[in-house]
């Protein structure tokens, strides 16, 4: 399997052209945060802006809206009952699923978004989304790229192929068939893309073993389809500064939370886009 090395991670992360604006690092769009799982699309939200989206909107419910304009200014906040349609329109990456619940109003919404995503925008599924695809057995969009990111039980959901038998081989074959990009979660999470070669992290331990890590990777990979290429190189990147920056933390951190690998990526990312050699990513 091929390793993911740092770099991967500074051909995919670029400098700045000086003649850009808001409108050249992606709009994004996060859906989810219901019940009592507003957290998580705080964090996965936080990812998107600290990674460098340009303009980041999430949909939640409406209790929701206050805690998260509060903890994160720089996002626009919908309600779900809002026309919130009428704008996924002009977003270049929708992320579905962190805390979205298996409500029959999370499902609406789920199959509603599956419905209107266009061949021109890229789906990163997580969390509940992947939940849903798998319990309703919902079909995949065409996209311009699809991303599911599953820890191992999710995986179990949607591939049918139980935790103990998720060997490389088994998980490619049910990744050809989705024709999505699927990045396995676990201790050195592995990536699949439809008809290409597996990969892997060796980066990340258990320091991130704590709520709301998977949720800060999936707003990241979406940051990072819409900021950059919108290729399985991009999700590659993201899924390894996601793991630098809390092994970078870990020496002085029994635990990173997930919003800490968030507050560090501007850092983190401007080193990579450096020629010189650093201490570490955070
Ligand atoms: N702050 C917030 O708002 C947060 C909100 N969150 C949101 O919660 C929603 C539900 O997501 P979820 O992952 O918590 O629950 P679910 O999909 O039922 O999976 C758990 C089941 O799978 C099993 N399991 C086996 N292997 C596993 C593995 N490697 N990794 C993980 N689990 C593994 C596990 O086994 P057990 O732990 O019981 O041994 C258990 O039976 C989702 O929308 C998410 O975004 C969270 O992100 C947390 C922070
Ligand atoms: N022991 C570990 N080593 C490396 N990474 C881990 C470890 N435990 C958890 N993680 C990482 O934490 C994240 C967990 O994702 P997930 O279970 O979806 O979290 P949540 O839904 O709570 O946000 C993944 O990125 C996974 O790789
Ligand atoms: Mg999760």
């Amino acid at each position: 399997m091929q390793i993911i090395a740092e770099s991967l991670v500074k051909n995919v992360i670029t400098p700045r052209p000086v003649d850009s604006y808001k409108g050249t690092y992606g709009r994004v769009m996060l859906i989810g945060g219901f019940e009592h799982y507003h957290g998580a699309i705080i964090l996965a939200s936080k990812a998107a802006v600290y990674g460098g989206s340009g303009l980041v909107t999430v949909v939640t419910a409406p209790q929701a809206i206050v805690p998260i304009n509060t903890q994160l200014p720089e996002a626009m906040v919908l309600s779900y009952q809002d026309n919130y349609q009428a704008l996924l329109a002009s977003q270049d990456v929708i992320v579905i699923g962190p805390g979205l619940g298996t409500s029959t109003t999370a499902l609406t919404i789920l199959q509603a978004v599956l419905a209107q995503i266009t061949p021109q925008q890229s789906l990163v599924l997580d969390g509940s989304a992947l939940t849903l695809l798998a319990s309703e057995h919902l079909t995949l969009p065409t996209t311009r790229i699809t991303v599911l990111t599953p820890h191992q039980m999710e995986w179990q959901r949607i591939s049918g192929i139980k935790i103990a038998d998720q060997t490389p081989a088994a998980n490619q074959a049910v990744t050809d068939q989705l024709k999505a990009v699927v990045i396995v979660k676990k201790h050195h999470s592995e990536l699949y893309t439809p008809h290409a070669p597996a990969q892997k992290i060796l980066v990340g331990g258990p320091y991130q073993a704590t709520g709301g890590m998977g949720d800060t990777l999936a707003g990241l990979v979406g940051c990072f389809l819409g900021q950059f290429n919108a290729t399985p190189t991009s999700v590659a990147a993201a899924l390894y500064l996601h793991s630098a920056i809390a092994d970078t933390l870990a020496p002085t951190h029994y635990v990173v939370l997930p919003s800490q690998i968030s507050e560090h990526l501007p850092a983190a990312m401007a080193r990579l886009t450096m020629q010189t050699s650093s201490n570490g990513l955070a």
